[in-house]
């Protein structure tokens, strides 16, 4: 199981809370993934009101509150500084959004808002590209854990860049890694497992499927497989083929 910023976490599944069709099916979503920690946005959730946040506290994990919607690291230090206020948490998934099509994290802004709240003792998840030199810089602004997107949020494309992730993976083999975002199907998130990437983080796949707390129990199971796929060491791939039966001698004619 995950150890992020030294708290061990029960599920390498991680689950947003935006977007259910009902408070009831988000419940029963969340029970059925055993999902360890819930994602907040304050900004995009206050309008569910007191019920939305007693249910948020009721779902058995650990809430991390999220910055989402955030387009500037002004906007961002302030929304986690109310966060810390509302959660009683000093923990912030940190968004700040650079592009309007892709949502994709604008990283210069991500760099100055993590240091400054690191700085002040949040523990800051950044959401972040799997550039490497972008993730180097908010090691040393005082992240421990960094959150590459596996594709635009809300695109269910998965992993768009398997490459740049491995690379991610291979540069910081001890820092926790966690993708966020583009997630769609079961496969994806176990192929981000399988790479060795320590949690997954999704929303929109369960939220927007048919039948999201079915979806919730496949993210779940997809996860452990997946890890579990890792921890075996999986078999080196060939372009050419490797008899798997060994043949001794020759058959009587
Ligand atoms: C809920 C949340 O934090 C999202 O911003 C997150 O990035 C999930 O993205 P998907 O909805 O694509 O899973």
């Amino acid at each position: 199981m995950p150890v992020l910023y030294g708290t061990h976490v029960e599920s390498a599944l991680m689950l947003g809370t935006a977007g259910y069709p009902s408070p009831r099916i988000l419940a029963d979503a969340f029970a059925r993934s055993g999902a360890g920690i819930a994602t907040v946005s304050l900004r995009r959730e206050t309008g569910g009101g007191q019920d939305f946040w007693t249910l948020v506290q009721s779902l058995g994990a650990r809430l991390l509150p999220n910055t989402a919607g955030c387009h500037s690291a002004r906007e961002a230090v302030t929304t986690a500084h109310m966060a810390r206020e509302v959660f009683a948490t000093d923990w912030i998934k940190l968004e700040v959004i650079g592009h309007a099509d892709t949502l994709q994290p604008d990283v210069f802004e991500l760099v100055q808002a993590a240091r400054i709240l690191a700085a002040e003792g949040f523990k800051v998840f950044p959401y972040c590209t799997e550039d490497l030199t972008a993730c180097e810089r908010l090691l040393d602004a005082g992240c421990q854990v960094l959150m590459p997107w596996g594709a635009p949020i809300g695109s269910g494309l998965g992993l768009n860049n398997p490459h740049g992730l491995r690379a991610l993976r291979a540069a910081f083999p001890d820092v926790p890694l966690v993708i966020d975002a583009g997630i769609g199907l079961p496969s994806h998130a176990a192929a981000a497992m399988e790479m060795g990437y320590d949690a997954v983080l999704l929303n929109s796949a369960v939220a927007r499927a048919g039948d999201p707390v079915q979806m919730a129990g496949a993210m779940a199971d997809a996860v452990r497989a997946g890890r579990a796929a890792y921890l075996a060491d999986p078999m080196e791939r060939t372009d050419m083929a490797v008899p798997s039966t060994p043949v001794l001698g020759k058959a009587f004619l």
